[in-house]
């Protein structure tokens, strides 16, 4: 059996499954202060034995093994869990190994073994939620080099009917700062559950999407592109992405087939914690 911890900025899931991802038993912890949290996350794991545990994180992590910090989230907003040591910290209590990567990564890795990505060797997971982010199995392995990708802070093009500023603390109007959910309801000034029928809502959203999307594609050129968070949700996003992104590749690469290309996850929010299952799995068989 293998422990598994999705790590998010809103709630702690926990899980413990087997080696086909299969969930035995599940319990969701709100993230407040480090202490409080993890004491739950330590008393779920006590009940369960398991010989490995992942750890999918919202980050910025460090995941680079020969750093000091191996191990953290690093510099966060969430300011308590700013430099925190997570993996240390589980470590003290179980003594067994423990893999780390981000939520999305685990999100990537959960899909490709399991979910809408399934048998493939190569795909993106992308997050629209109170943040944007992107994980990538590429060649069979989480893509890792000087850290994570970072792939929610790439630069866009601005609609030309978009005066809002962004939201992003470090870039303002990035892809994140532009296109995550708190964008969407500064710019339009309600939430995006209830703008589901504002029609230009959506096309601006996808204008964003698509164009982040097309560079994906063009740097990893990823046999799959899997969307979720909360903003997909609104399920008409689908084609306007799939259609925008077309239109901006022009016909310059052999496209595949669209509808099946970009897709919701098959897992549905069971993704990252799938995927934390994995990242146990792989630390084992190493
Ligand atoms: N049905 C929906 N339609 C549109 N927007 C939604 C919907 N549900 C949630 N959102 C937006 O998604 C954001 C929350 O994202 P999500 O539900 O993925 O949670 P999260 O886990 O906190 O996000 P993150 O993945 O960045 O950690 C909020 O900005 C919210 O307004
Ligand atoms: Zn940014």
């Amino acid at each position: 059996m293998y422990g598994a911890i999705e790590a998010g900025g809103t709630k702690f899931v926990c899980a413990v499954g087997n080696d086909r991802g299969d969930i035995i038993d599940e319990a969701q912890f709100p993230t407040t202060v480090p202490d409080e949290t993890m004491k739950e996350v330590i008393s779920f794991f006590q009940k369960h034995h398991v010989k490995a545990i992942g750890i999918g994180s919202f980050g910025p992590i460090e995941v680079n093994k020969d750093h000091a910090d191996y191990g953290s989230i690093t510099s966060t907003p969430k300011l308590t869990w700013a430099n925190y040591p997570i993996v240390d910290v589980m470590k003290e209590m179980f003594d067994v190994p423990i893999g780390f990567n981000t939520d999305v990564n685990a999100a990537a890795l959960g899909e490709s073994f399991t979910g809408a990505a399934k048998g493939l060797d190569s795909c993106l997971y992308i997050t629209v939620g109170t943040g944007i982010g992107a994980g990538a199995v590429v060649n069979g392995s989480l893509l890792q080099g000087w850290s994570h990708p970072e792939m929610g802070h790439i630069l866009v093009r601005r609609h030309p009917e978009d005066p809002y500023e962004g939201t992003c603390p470090y870039h303002k109007d990035c892809l994140e700062g532009l296109a995550a959910g708190p964008a969407i309801e500064r710019r339009w000034e309600k939430k995006g559950i209830e703008l589901a029928d504002k029609q230009e809502v959506w096309e601006m959203e996808a204008f964003y999407l698509a164009q982040a999307i097309m560079q994906y594609m063009l740097i990893l050129s990823p046999k799959r592109i899997v969307m979720g968070g909360g903003v997909m949700k609104q399920k008409q996003l689908f084609p306007l992405v799939r259609k925008q992104v077309a239109t901006l590749l022009n016909g310059y690469i052999s496209l595949p087939e669209l509808e099946t290309f970009i897709v919701p996850p098959g897992l549905g929010d069971h993704a990252g914690i799938t995927g934390a299952l994995m990242l146990a799995k792989n630390e084992v068989e190493k």
